[in-house]
């Protein structure tokens, strides 16, 4: 897909803060760390429009990001992150919870997954709760040039397995780092979506950033 506008929207932390237009929501969830907003940056080749940290655990709200006038990418707090209090998990979780399984606008879930690492006890967790629910799922192995090309296909192998994924099921190795996955996720998205507007997604050159934002502190 070729986007020329993004937007940060809202960091929402009320379920009246997200958006009333009724775009289509693609939302990523994932353990802490694994790559979620490096991956939407390279998703519409932009450096930082999502931000990128070396500290775990830094998202801690729904992220919203507007894609051209087409669909919002939502980026959940990732679990997993020890010093989150249980309460604050638990809250989180809840939300979380709310959001899946009563947005109407959430038209794809991308769980992802660290492509070095067989899968946590939360990233099964997460994956079995999803499909229990029947939402529609793509898992994203993120981090893919970190594992040198004779060994992807074992790590693929690994996560397939304790995922338990079927041959049917969404899966996409991916790299922020050199753009792996880039397109066949797009194609996913946009299917999902429902836009039909397949063309090559441009360089940053071709791309215009909004810059006003609207935090949930700007609310308060
Ligand atoms: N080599 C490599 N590094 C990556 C890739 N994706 C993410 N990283 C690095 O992993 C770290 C975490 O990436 P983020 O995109 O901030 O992860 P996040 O999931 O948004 O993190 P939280 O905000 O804590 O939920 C950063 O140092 C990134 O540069 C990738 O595909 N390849």
């Amino acid at each position: 897909m070729k986007v020329n506008q993004s937007e940060f929207i809202i960091s929402a932390v009320r379920p009246e803060q997200y958006p009333d237009d009724g775009l289509p929501e693609i939302a990523l969830a994932g353990r802490s760390n694994v790559g979620k907003s490096s991956l939407i940056n390279r998703l519409i080749s932009r450096k930082n429009l999502a931000r990128t940290s070396a500290t775990p655990g830094k998202t801690q709200q729904l992220n919203y990001y507007k894609i051209n006038q087409d669909l919002y990418f939502v980026d959940f707090p990732g679990y997993g992150y020890a010093k989150v209090s249980k309460e604050q998990r638990f809250a989180w979780g809840k939300m979380m919870e709310k959001y899946l399984l009563q947005r109407d606008e959430l038209k794809l879930v991308m769980q992802m997954v660290d492509m070095r690492h067989e899968p946590s006890k939360e990233d099964k967790m997460m994956n079995e709760w999803l499909r229990h629910h029947g939402l529609p799922l793509v898992v994203v192995a993120t981090k893919m040039d970190k594992i040198p090309k004779t060994r992807r296909a074992k790590h693929i192998k690994v996560i397939k397995e304790a995922l338990g994924l079927r041959s049917g099921d969404l899966f996409v190795p991916f790299s922020s780092e050199e753009g792996l996955g880039k397109e066949e996720l797009w194609d996913i998205i946009t299917r999902h979506a429902r836009i039909d507007k397949y063309a090559p997604v441009e360089d940053e050159a071709d791309h215009e950033t909004v810059e006003t934002v609207q935090t949930a502190e700007d609310d308060n």
